[in-house]
């Protein structure tokens, strides 16, 4: 029998085809919040993202995040900060029911044509807690202090 003392979810990964020899997504240090996503693009024809254009970038697994739980996707910050490389609807939300492979939305906000060769760490993947809640519709909401002030509403 094995004992497993890491008592951390377990997130179950289903390489594809294109997933092939790639690292499997990973914490860098022992303290990082996020897990680096790799990019899928076949070996022999890197993607080219031209200044202010977009493309769904593949990373080669199906993600089994556990219940209760969702994935977000967000940018790295040095792509952003050297080459302008963001996620485009950052955080993207991996729903724990979702099946399909796992794509990274990525614009590229700079000025620069951009190559994304196989294996390039192009984001990362945060796994949040998630609560849902019972929605209830209610004919006048409770008395606050802040009532409907916002936008501003205390100062800048
Ligand atoms: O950056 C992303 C965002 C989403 N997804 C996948 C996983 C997610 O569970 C599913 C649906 O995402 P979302 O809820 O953001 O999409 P939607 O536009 O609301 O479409 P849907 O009607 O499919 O929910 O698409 C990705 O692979 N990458």
């Amino acid at each position: 029998m094995t004992i497993h003392n890491d008592i951390r979810p377990q997130l179950n990964l289903v390489r594809l085809p294109n997933g092939e020899g790639l690292d499997l997504p990973s914490y860098e240090t022992s303290g990082a919040a996020g897990m680096d996503l790799r990019a899928a693009v076949a070996g022999n024809e890197p993607m080219t993202l031209a200044p202010g254009k977009r493309a769904l970038v593949p990373t080669g697994f199906i993600f089994e995040i556990p219940d209760g739980y969702e994935a977000q996707i967000r940018p790295r910050s040095g792509l952003a900060f050297k080459h302008g490389i963001t996620c485009l609807n950052t955080p993207g939300t991996i729903d724990s029911d979702y099946r399909g492979e796992v794509k990274v939305l990525l614009v590229n906000l700079g000025d620069e044509t951009f190559e994304i060769t196989r294996g390039m760490r192009i984001a990362q993947m945060v796994i949040a807690p998630v609560t849902q809640v019972r929605v209830a519709e209610v004919t006048q909401s409770s008395a606050t202090a802040r009532g409907a002030g916002g936008f501003g509403s205390t100062g800048i």
